[in-house]
């Protein structure tokens, strides 16, 4: 899609602040499944929902924890949103009671296919951009539409040319 770039702003996340931000979001969500507080259990969407989901199901004690793997973007082009591997059916119902997690909501067309198969669940990502927000039930931290976010598994620590020492 080639209207969504160039992205004008990056935002870049360290290992450290997606930890601090994925344990905010357990600590908002803690207490707030439908049956007595408690989530029957997490979902993550693959790939970038995993490192998310894992923090949260461990500070909330959750032991099912599942995967639904959608595709939708190859670098920063976007394509149709398709499910390539889903989580188990007769856990997932109509939702109720689930908690499905994933790393950002960009435009939304990837909560908005998963919202359909699962209309009763609750979604919940660390990131969300304006868009997206109406697919999304919680988030911890907005960004403007055109910033893309850099998120660690995809960066790596490298030297940087001192500033007066450019010519
Ligand atoms: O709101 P949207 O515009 O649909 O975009 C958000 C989705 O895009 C990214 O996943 P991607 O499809 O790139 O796969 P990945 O998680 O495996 O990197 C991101 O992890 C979200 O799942
Ligand atoms: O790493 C990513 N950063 C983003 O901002 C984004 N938006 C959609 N998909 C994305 N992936
Ligand atoms: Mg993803």
């Amino acid at each position: 899609m080639a209207d969504r770039l160039p992205h004008e702003k990056g935002f870049h996340v360290s290992w450290d602040q997606i930890h601090r931000d994925a344990r905010a979001l357990a600590w908002r969500l803690d207490g707030k499944g439908p049956d007595d507080g408690a989530w029957r259990a997490v979902v993550a969407i693959t790939r970038g929902g995993m490192a998310p989901a894992m923090i949260v199901s461990r500070e909330l004690d959750i032991r099912t924890v599942d995967t639904i793997s959608v595709k939708s973007y190859n670098k920063q082009e976007q394509s149709e949103p398709r499910v390539i591997k889903s989580p188990q059916a007769e856990m997932m119902g109509d939702g109720t009671g689930i908690l499905i997690v994933d790393d950002l909501v960009d435009t939304g067309k990837t909560l908005e296919l998963v919202r359909r198969l699962y209309p009763k669940a609750h979604f919940a990502t660390v990131y969300a951009k304006p868009s997206g927000k109406p697919m999304v039930d919680t988030y911890i931290t907005e960004v403007s539409q055109d910033t893309w976010i850099f998120f660690p598994w995809d960066m790596a620590l490298q030297y940087v040319e001192p500033y007066r020492g450019k010519d």
